[in-house]
């Protein structure tokens, strides 16, 4: 079945609301480079969500990079998935590595996200990846299969169908490594498999899956040449409007 592909910036704790604004006009300029038939969204800090959403061209949708899975009440500091939802938010990212890692995010916790954000009408993006000792000790299907299954737990084959998964391999992120594109297909392949043991095969056929981890302008194509790669989750070089426009471009070329 077609997926549509998404090209998907995550701006982690960069950029003011100054620059939120510079950026989005920068990228208006460029917004030839947005094709029909692909999505695009920025999940940026909170603090410039507004101004992207009513800056950014129409067809970049946004996202936010965290939410706290309660309706409201006494959680000092946190952000509820209605709030977001109200605001326009479309994507929420979960179980980021760096959550993960800096902010100790469990699998559960990462599931209890999850079903809050569908409860939403919003798209969970559901990070999963392993670290380079586990790599290099030969558990990267285990880890990769282990998030996902525990990630995407309780959910129904008809919300698992709208969910994106970003495998993005730990030590790829910021560092300059990148996977091959054909290590990425195996492990996008692999977790598309799963999902259609485990949960449904529609559903698995359905769901889209990202490739994170120092994707930049010059390599993006090669891993969306893949069949099971339908996106990419862009860290450092969505920070540049002319960078973004570039990939946008790279995009249309590989389709
Ligand atoms: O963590 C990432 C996206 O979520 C990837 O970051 P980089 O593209 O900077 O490696």
């Amino acid at each position: 079945m077609a997926r549509t592909p998404l090209l998907m910036g995550n701006w982690k704790m960069y950029k003011t609301v100054a620059e939120a604004r510079a950026f989005a006009e920068a990228l208006g300029q460029q917004s030839s480079a947005l094709r029909d038939g692909v999505e695009y969204a920025i999940c940026a800090p909170f603090t410039t969500l507004h101004v992207l959403r009513v800056m950014l061209p129409a067809q970049v949708k946004i996202g936010a990079q965290n939410v706290y899975p309660e309706k409201e009440g006494a959680y000092t500091g946190e952000i509820a998935p209605v709030m977001l939802a109200e605001f326009g938010t479309q994507y929420v990212l979960v179980g980021h590595s760096e959550r993960r890692t800096l902010f100790g995010e469990s699998d559960q916790m990462v599931n209890h996200k999850v079903r809050a954000i569908i409860e939403n009408n919003m798209v969970p993006v559901l990070c999963v990846g392993e670290n380079l000792s586990q790599k290099e000790s030969g558990q990267t299907q285990a880890i990769v299969s282990g998030q996902v299954v525990q990630g995407l737990a309780g959910l129904s084959a008809s919300d698992v169908a709208q969910v994106v998964i970003a495998y993005e391999p730990v030590w790829a992120i910021g560092s300059g490594k990148t996977a091959t594109a054909q290590d990425a297909e195996v492990v996008a392949k692999e977790i598309r498999n799963l999902v259609a043991e485990q949960i449904d095969a529609s559903a698995a056929s359905s769901v889209r899956i990202l490739y994170g981890g120092s994707v930049k302008p010059n390599n993006i194509a090669s891993f969306l040449q893949q069949p099971n790669i339908d996106g990419a989750l862009v860290g450092g070089a969505s920070l540049d409007a002319s960078s973004f426009a570039d990939m946008a471009s790279a995009i249309g070329g590989a389709l």
